[in-house]
């Protein structure tokens, strides 16, 4: 089996615990959204995939192998937090260097064009902006032409339309076959484009499943309207799990019976206007259950 998984793996850095018998395996060709507070131990969930570091205890394997010996170092591409790049070399020369260290790279043209880095080919590391130095990060992590990418938290400094790039070029290369793991605080994106999300929390998995099978564990919807009532009444009024108001004025409801609870507002005779009922987000899902 070409598994890649952590079995019961724990961490500790002195004092600190990062991992508790955390347990995560990737299914091939699918892309796992990696989700958690700070702290939750995400990034060394991936440096022990990439075989920088060694479990206190547990096991870790990597498409098969352990990640600590050589086997399976060129079929993984990885995308740091924050990458250091040779800022006098040019785009193009940084992919070609690294590219030299795979046996069977992609042709630079074409991660440049996946990447959007194309016009820039001949800019020095140097010379690019935040967000396009995130851009070369990926591109170095693309051009081994690995089965397996780890990324963490890749789109942190980039803009909407390179992130919108970003997971255009993610869903190619999970359409070609590739198994991705990437970490994010945008629960958005990653309900949109991930198959699998699990959810750490101190060191450990809370929750793994889809995008779907996670908002179906909290269930229910979030209802926005207008109305007279103040907090403590729109709290104390029936079905109602959790309610705020907004610098607008409009109150937030979250219930699992979105229909009865209107029903209960007409029944009780309380007018409200600018209604909006939304089914409940993965964002719902992830504040419940790392609260
Ligand atoms: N080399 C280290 N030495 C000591 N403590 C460490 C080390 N690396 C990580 N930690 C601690 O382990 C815990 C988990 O850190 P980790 O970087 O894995 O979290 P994370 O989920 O990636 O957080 P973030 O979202 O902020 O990137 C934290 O308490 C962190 O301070």
């Amino acid at each position: 089996m070409n598994a890649t998984e952590l079995r019961g793996v724990t961490k500790t850095f002195g004092q600190v615990t990062a991992l508790r018998e955390c347990s995560l395996t990737l299914r091939p060709g699918e892309l796992t959204a990696l989700l958690g507070p700070n702290g939750a131990g995400k990034t060394t969930a991936i440096s022990l995939l990439l075989g920088l570091a060694a479990p206190t205890a547990g096991q870790v394997r990597v498409l098969g192998h352990d990640p600590r010996g050589g086997a399976a170092r060129t079929r993984i591409g990885s995308m740091p937090q924050e990458s250091a790049l040779p800022g006098g070399l040019t785009v193009c020369e940084t992919l070609r260097l690294v590219a030299s260290f795979y046996p069977a790279p992609l042709p630079l043209s074409q991660v440049l064009a996946l990447v959007g880095l194309s016009e820039l080919a001949g800019r020095r590391a140097g010379q690019l902006s935040g967000g396009q130095k995130r851009r070369l990060a990926f591109a170095l992590a693309l051009v081994g032409n690995p089965e397996l990418l780890l990324i963490d938290e890749p789109t942190t400094g980039m803009d909407a339309q390179s992130r919108a790039l970003f997971w255009d070029a993610v869903q190619q290369l999970r359409d070609q076959g590739r198994t991705l793991l990437l970490t994010t605080h945008y629960l958005e994106e990653a309900e949109r484009t991930a198959d699998r999300v699990v959810v750490m929390t101190a060191g450990r998995v809370v929750a793994d499943g889809t995008p779907d099978q996670l908002r179906a564990s909290v269930g229910g919807a979030r209802v926005r309207l207008r109305c007279d009532l103040v907090l403590a009444e729109l709290q104390a009024l029936p079905l109602v799990t959790q309610a705020s108001t907004d610098h607008a004025g409009c109150a937030e409801l979250h219930t699992q019976h979105p229909e009865a609870l209107l029903a209960e507002l007409y029944a009780r005779r309380i007018s409200f206007s600018e209604l909006e009922v939304t089914r409940s987000t993965l964002e719902d899902a992830y504040l419940q259950l790392t609260a």
